[in-house]
């Protein structure tokens, strides 16, 4: 895998990420594929967007339908029809948020599935193991995501069990590697001394990219906002920063701002399926009354499928009928805009007026519209 650095705006930079199925270019955001599907959207719609890698859950996909299966039928990218970069978290967050019963020992983590309860062990070896499995591009150690909140003390044990598992994932990967890519994950809480600690240890190891995580778990948004600022200058300028789970526009303004390049969240499909659109009017919920004999599109400066050929009547009626076509027609506008988002940014970085955009952007992002 290479990065490039095409262009700098201050901490704010233009990349490319080129691996063997393909280049991103960064700032990226990738659509979240949970079960290898981004909800309501074919892999193809998503390419016709424009986007260029999605991100597959690997907690689900090892307990169904099973990495051994995904192996056998072919690799994920044949099962799930999708031919560009797939990169896969290690499944550790979703251990925590998903699962019941879990232990965590130096070992591993020992958890219930979520799905019938079978009883499951994941070190950091079977991690990588899964993603190897699965034939993803880009691969995520296994990693303890700190809840919030957590006491210093337990951030800082919690520290030294990350960054062990973080080389053992690593010492697996290297013995098995084939043209793949593999980040580390830089935890420490809202502890700027202890993220500074955890970033010398993950770097000390040495990966292809390195991962912010342990945010956008609850904690304030000062505090994220602090540790964004704080740290990402201190992740090796030379390799992508990919903050995990995030985000909300906003909060892609200020990463990108302080040096970040890779993000993924649920909030564009996740919104568009309760019916919260975004617009270059701010955000609307759909299902208002107030739109019920709206004959305008849903954004007159949207271009996508459904702001050419719906009516915000027609977008509220579907949502109202919970018809299917609702989920669909939501779903390609949200990710269209964010795709929008993410190439005008690139385009204000290449044209050296980040702050501009930012501030312009920011006014807009701010307006929650009815
Ligand atoms: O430390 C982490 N390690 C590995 N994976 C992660 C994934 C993560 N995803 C979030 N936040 C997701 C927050 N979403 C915002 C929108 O609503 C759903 C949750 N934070 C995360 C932290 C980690
Ligand atoms: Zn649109």
């Amino acid at each position: 895998m290479r990065f490039k650095i095409l262009r700098k705006d201050g901490f704010a930079r233009n990349a490319l990420i080129e691996t063997k199925r393909g280049v991103i270019h960064t700032p990226a955001f990738m659509p979240v594929g949970t079960n290898g599907t981004v909800k309501a959207m074919t892999p193809e719609e998503i390419r016709e967007i424009g986007y260029e890698i999605i991100l597959s859950n690997t907690y689900h996909l090892y307990l169904r339908p099973g990495h051994e299966t995904v192996k056998k039928l072919g690799g994920i990218h044949k099962f799930i029809n999708w031919h560009g970069p797939i990169l896969t978290d290690s499944g550790g967050f979703q251990i925590y948020s998903l699962a019941s019963l879990r232990k965590i020992t130096s070992q591993g983590v020992e958890f219930r599935s979520h799905i019938d309860g079978s009883l499951h062990f994941i070190t950091p070896e079977k991690a990588i193991e899964i993603q190897l499995a699965l034939g993803s591009d880009i691969m995520m150690v296994l990693d303890e995501c700190v809840p919030y909140p957590a006491e210093k003390e337990y951030v800082e044990k919690s520290l030294k069990l990350t960054a062990d598992w973080a080389k053992r994932s690593k010492d697996y990967f290297e013995k098995h590697r084939n043209d793949q890519a593999v980040f580390g994950i830089i935890q420490g809480g809202i502890y700027d001394e202890l993220r500074q600690k955890a970033v010398e240890e993950i770097v000390k190891t040495g990966f292809d990219g390195y991962a912010l995580g342990g945010l956008s778990v609850g904690e304030p948004k000062e505090d994220m906002y602090r540790v964004i600022k704080n740290i990402a200058p201190l992740m090796p300028e030379e390799k992508p920063r990919y903050l995990m789970g995030v985000g909300d526009l906003m909060d892609v303004l200020h990463a990108v701002e302080h040096g970040i390049d890779m993000f993924d969240c649920v909030i564009p499909t996740r919104n568009a399926r309760n019916g919260t659109l975004f617009t270059s009017q701010g955000r609307i919920s759909i299902k208002r009354s107030e739109f019920k004999e709206d004959n305008s599109p849903l954004d007159p400066d949207c271009d996508c499928y459904t702001c050419r050929n719906y009516t915000k009547a027609f977008l509220r009626h579907l949502y109202m009928c919970r018809e299917i076509l609702s989920m669909r027609l939501n779903t390609i506008h949200n990710l269209y805009f964010y795709c929008r988002f993410f190439e005008k940014m690139r385009q204000a970085i290449a044209d050296g007026r980040f702050q501009d955009f930012k501030k312009e952007w920011m006014h807009v992002l701010e307006k929650n519209f009815s």
